[in-house]
């Protein structure tokens, strides 16, 4: 006897047929996509490192919900039951203010053991794990330069910071045997506009020259570099721009991460994909929602998400491309944030499978572009959420809002029991 998910997943399937979609394989192809999970969204950004110290570097979380984890175990057991709601097998995304340590070690002395417990547990979990300095929240960037500061002592610092994190990011993919993507994330940049924009680019250069001087074998680790249009405290000039960041990824072959939140308001990440594939070997995504500014919420179905879908499936670049998320909200459970925004771009992923893609690549091509219009209109309203259900069942997670009662029993017995 069939489910009802399963009685509308055939129905479904039939409609797709007749385009020639066979939504069984593609439910196989999206069991291949894996979704980095950023594990910060489940602390507001503090990490276990400095716990006295503020968030910094011109990012902000807002929000009061109680529940946020104060330790490493309590981290991994809301990422654990985050996952347990999210179909597929996925990546933890940590920064490195989240080494689960005793010691009372700083950041350019971090080493792959004080992440042990990281990758035990994500080996116990099937996990794999990605990696980021914490080039933020320190004493040594409080003046809101690091890897560019005119100081060489501190830029000595920072640089010895990011090599020592490509270091732990090859520890993971050689323990996980999955590739880390260790992504280099920077706030330098001036309130008001500078005098000299170019010396500041130069140093940061330098310094990106020295640290990616050690080559590290690709199949462990993979380095990224993330750009910014402004930030608060750097609203009128940042060092690691997009050009700046464009030209260097390009010359020295290393990922360009694209966070969405990271350009101009209106200025979506979606159409940039298909001209960054044509000169790199891979991207990196840090999926998020701005909202008038680079506010960081977690991401919802909108137009930009199905837009990124879409880039990723019809130009064929789900392989080369990491998919992380990058949002902080803490005016909601923050496992439900997690799930919402995971769930979605997974969903964002498959309604674009879902599309007829060859077939409107080829009324496009025929300058047909009636049937484009008509045929990406009607497919808007195909049961698409009878595919996704079904996938959910199949891979065990609860199917549509369901999860949200297994998140408030959570919240009952665990999140709130932390305030206490
Ligand atoms: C915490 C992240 O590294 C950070 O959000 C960075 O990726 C970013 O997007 C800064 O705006
Ligand atoms: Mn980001």
């Amino acid at each position: 006897m069939q489910s009802e998910v399963a009685q509308s997943y055939e129905e479904a399937k039939k409609l797709y047929a007749r385009h020639g979609i066979n939504t069984d394989d593609v439910l196989q192809k999206l069991e291949q996509v894996k979704i980095s999970m950023h594990c910060w969204q489940g602390d507001d950004v503090q990490g276990f490192l400095f716990k006295d110290q503020e968030l910094s570097g011109g990012i902000s979380v807002t929000g009061q919900y109680p529940g946020a984890a104060r330790t490493a175990d309590e981290l991994r057991s809301d990422i654990e039951k985050a996952f347990s709601l999210i179909p597929g097998k996925h990546k933890v995304n940590l920064h490195a203010i989240y080494a689960d340590t005793e010691e009372d070690v700083d950041l350019d002395q971090l080493e792959p053991k004080h992440f042990q417990n990281w990758v035990d547990w994500a080996k116990e979990q099937g996990l794999g794990l990605d990696f980021n300095p914490t080039c933020f929240s320190h004493e040594k960037s409080k003046d809101g330069f690091t890897l560019s500061h005119p100081d060489p002592e501190v830029r000595r610092f920072w640089i010895d910071h990011c090599k020592a994190s490509r270091k732990i990011g090859a520890y993971f993919g050689e323990q996980l045997g999955q590739t880390c993507v260790t992504n280099i994330w920077v706030p330098d940049g001036y309130k008001d506009v500078p005098v000299d924009r170019l010396a500041p680019r130069r140093r940061l250069k330098e310094a990106l020259d020295d640290i990616f001087a050690e080559e590290i074998n690709p199949a462990f680790n993979l380095d990224a570099v993330e750009s910014k249009l402004f930030g608060i405290g750097s609203e009128a000039y940042v060092v690691g721009s997009h050009e700046f960041y464009m030209g260097y990824g390009i010359t020295n072959n290393k990922l360009i991460c694209l966070d969405a939140g990271h350009f101009h308001p209106m200025e979506g990440i979606a159409g940039k994909l298909s001209s960054l594939a044509l000169f790199t070997d891979g991207i990196l995504l840090h999926v998020s929602r701005p909202m008038r500014w680079d506010s960081d919420h977690v991401v919802t179905m909108d137009d930009e998400l199905i837009e990124i879908g879409r880039e990723l499936v019809r130009n064929d670049l789900l392989a080369t491309t990491h998919v992380g998320l990058d949002f902080f909200d803490a005016s909601i459970n923050r496992v439900a944030a997690w799930v919402i925004g995971t769930r979605n771009t997974i969903k964002g992923i498959l309604k674009a499978m879902l599309e007829p893609t060859d077939l409107l690549k080829s009324a496009e091509l025929e300058g047909d572009y009636t049937t484009r219009l008509a045929l990406l209109e009607e497919f808007k309203s195909y049961p698409f959420g009878a595919v996704w259900d079904y996938y959910c069942e199949k891979n065990g997670v609860p199917v549509r809002e369901e999860w949200l009662t297994e998140v408030k029993a959570y919240e009952k017995e665990v999140l709130l029991e932390r305030q206490a």
